[in-house]
């Protein structure tokens, strides 16, 4: 055997969020979310697909922590619909939302697992974007106002929290490229949108202070890896303003307290400003607990005169490929996690989503997806290759649990280590939750079996 040993203490998870699995869309008086009106909107997503039953966790969370609990995971991190709290984004809480999510968290401890909790991802108050949205610095205090109840109802519930994730999704997917919610294609909004994400997050984190809740609290961006085609400078620069993109701009405010002059400067040309106010930055800048990181790919890159924003062109050198399209690129994880090492130190750090799009289907009541098992021994052996770097990896949580909602892509692409039929919404547990939940029980797995 030739085996790929983890820390004892490393604690192993998965991950889902809300409007991808609740589904109940409508039920006990929860508010919309943009991403119910969005999924309603003819062509925003896939086969027209939404988030209405999805795959029914609202109903059926007890089954899914069993099949957590067989699976071993100490800390599962889930997200909570902002809208099933405070429908109208402030104002009046809904009592019915609060008691949904103290009889899930209950459950899950219960069981013996840890939940770890995301306060916003991505299903923002319809209400509160008919007012602007995230553009609104209403929002922010909204926001900020929704974390503290959370923080309070909770105490003692909830010791992992997580302000906003992926901002790069939220503010630029959604608002420049467009093909997430709400859909606009704005550059000058869209890094409007990033700072005030990292204003929330920064008032969340003062809230989280003055309530003095045990515990830790973070925020969980995504990150790619970008590898320069040459040793040529502009190859050089176009993949780093293309990983700035995602990295600096939503770490350096964080860790440094001031924005990436290369990004600025970048956005300048392109006729975008930031608009700081004062304080901003000191309140954006506190320190966090826990920095979340998820990894899905990577890719080379080398300049080209407006292939993109930065000028850069992703170039397809025969790597292999999800389902999703994506290129498979586990050496890409470990040179980016020594990147954060190297740039902003030791701050640990829990992998909050790794995992990969594969839609092999029920054969014969088995799940063989194969593939997916290969992408996770691959992404964990780079994982370890940074905690042999001295990277400070607390926790690795994979995506996902559950086969559910992919956003734009509905119900196509199915990222879960159990398989759902989304007709019947039958469970079937895949090749790849029985390898975790052996990795797990170990510690370690065969790198050749
Ligand atoms: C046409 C141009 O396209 C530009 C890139 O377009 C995308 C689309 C999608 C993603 C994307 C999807 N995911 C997985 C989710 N992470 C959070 C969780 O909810 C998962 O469902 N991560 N990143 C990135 C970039």
């Amino acid at each position: 055997m030739a085996i790929m040993e983890f820390p004892k203490d490393m604690k192993w998870g998965a991950a889902t969020a809300a409007f991808q699995i609740e589904g109940a869309a409508y039920k006990d008086g929860k508010g919309l979310s943009i991403w119910d009106t969005f999924s309603h909107t003819p062509g925003k997503v896939l086969n027209g697909d939404n988030g209405d039953v999805a795959i029914d966790s609202y109903h059926r969370y007890e089954e899914d922590i069993q099949l957590m609990k067989e699976l071993g995971i100490d800390t599962y991190r889930f997200s909570v619909s902002w809208p099933r709290i405070f429908p109208a984004g402030s104002g009046e809480v809904n009592q019915k939302g609060l008691e949904y999510y103290h009889n899930f968290v209950d459950a899950l401890l219960a069981n013996g697992i840890e939940p770890m909790c995301t306060l916003y991802h991505w299903d923002l108050p319809q209400a509160l974007q008919d007012k602007g949205g995230w553009d609104n610095r209403e929002t922010v205090e909204a926001f900020a106002d929704y974390a503290e109840l959370m923080f309070k109802e909770f105490k003692g519930k909830i010791k992992n929290w997580i302000t906003i994730n992926e901002p790069w999704c939220v503010s630029f997917l959604s608002n420049f490229i467009g093909i997430h919610a709400p859909g606009n294609q704005d550059l000058q909004l869209a890094t409007n949108i990033s700072h005030h994400l990292m204003l929330a997050h920064g008032k969340a984190v003062t809230r989280f202070r003055e309530a003095a809740i045990e515990g830790g609290i973070g925020y969980a961006p995504n990150v790619e890896w970008l590898e320069p085609f040459s040793n040529k400078q502009e190859d050089i620069d176009a993949c780093n303003r293309g990983m700035g993109f995602l990295m600096e701009w939503f770490f350096d405010p964080i860790f440094k307290g001031s924005y990436p002059d290369f990004m600025v400067d970048w956005f300048e040309k392109k006729g975008v400003t930031l608009q700081i106010e004062e304080g901003d930055m000191e309140i954006i800048s506190q320190p966090i607990d826990f920095l979340g990181i998820n990894y899905y790919t990577g890719a080379i890159g080398r300049y080209k005169k407006d292939a993109d924003l930065f000028d850069l062109e992703r170039i397809d050198i025969g790597f292999e490929k999800t389902d999703f399209g994506w290129f498979i690129y586990p050496e890409g994880f470990y040179r980016v996690l020594a990147k954060i090492k190297d740039q902003y130190g030791s701050i640990p750090i829990y992998i909050t989503e790794n995992g990969a799009c594969y839609n092999d289907g029920v054969e014969n009541g088995r799940v063989h997806d194969q593939r997916r098992i290969e992408y996770l021994k691959q992404h964990l052996t780079a994982l370890k290759r940074s905690i042999d770097y001295g990277v400070n990896i607390k926790g690795y949580l994979t995506w996902s649990l559950l086969d559910n909602f992919e956003w734009a892509e509905g119900y196509d692409k199915r990222f879960g280590i159990i398989h759902v039929d989304f007709n019947t919404l039958e469970r079937t547990k895949k090749d790849s939750y029985y390898w975790y939940k052996q990795t797990i029980s170990n510690g370690w797995f065969d790198m050749f079996y």
